[in-house]
């Protein structure tokens, strides 16, 4: 199992839970920077494919916004509406991905770039390496392709202990200074090892969105409606790469 990069940093749940401002600087950096943090300690067990997994990661996700929350107004940052308030659960989803066997691929990129349609997403990674998140200082695009084009990738190594949080396309919605994570999936055989060596992976994604019916005022006096921006993105943000 690889180390854990000096880039993405790693925040346990228990100290967030007993104490949600210890913290703050760190998720701010994190948000900020990648919009991506490895969270230890945080009870899940991640074989069980199941409600309980369902009710286990509704339990933590819903735990972690309450802490952001908490962090935010801290941070006196530009919070919008409560996430916790506004996340019970009744639209989280999950999907459990199967990334077949690379050798013959042509190239590596398996999933594009793009921003997940949630406000926050667990992943749970298998051993095989291959997440990556922009380095949003290293761009001022602020679409997928552009984002994909122009930014630092950062690897997310797979680590035992540790899920990945994300930030997805509504948090920004919430906390104006926390935008998404731009991530895709590259999965490649590393330099110098044999490229015929079978190269499978699976991964877990699970997506935090707010409740239906949820809209939210930005600062600026904009309304927005969270139903109506699901509908609309989901077919859109899960984009082909082009030839
Ligand atoms: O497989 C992964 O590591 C990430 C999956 C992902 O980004 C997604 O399902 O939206
Ligand atoms: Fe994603």
């Amino acid at each position: 199992m690889s180390q854990v990069p000096a880039q993405i940093s790693t925040l346990s749940m228990r100290e967030l839970r007993d104490d949600p401002l210890k913290l703050s600087i760190e998720i701010d950096q994190a948000f900020q920077s990648t919009g991506c943090f490895y969270l230890t300690d945080h009870g899940i067990r991640a074989t069980a494919v199941t409600r309980a997994f369902e009710r286990e990661c509704s339990g933590l996700m819903k735990a972690l916004l309450n802490v952001l929350d908490v962090s935010a107004a801290h941070l006196g940052l530009k919070v919008n509406k409560s996430l916790a308030r506004c996340h019970t659960g009744s639209n989280f989803t999950f999907s459990c991905i199967h990334y077949p066997d690379v050798r013959a691929r042509p190239r590596p990129v398996q999933m594009a770039t793009h921003q997940d349609i949630s406000t926050a997403s667990f992943v749970f990674l298998d051993s095989t390496p291959g997440l990556q998140v922009a380095d949003k200082g290293s761009t001022t695009e602020v679409t997928s392709s552009g984002v994909e084009q122009t930014a630092d990738f950062i690897p997310v190594m797979p680590v035992e202990t540790a899920i990945v949080v994300l930030t997805g396309f509504h948090m920004q919605r919430f906390v104006e200074e926390w935008s998404s994570a731009f991530h895709r999936v590259c999965i490649d055989h590393p330099a110098g090892s044999p490229a015929l060596e079978p190269l499978e992976r699976y991964s877990i994604a699970f997506f935090a969105a707010a409740d239906e019916g949820t809209t939210i005022s930005s600062q600026d006096g904009e309304t927005f409606s969270v139903d109506e921006s699901l509908c609309k993105n989901r077919k859109r943000i899960y984009r082909e790469v082009p030839a």
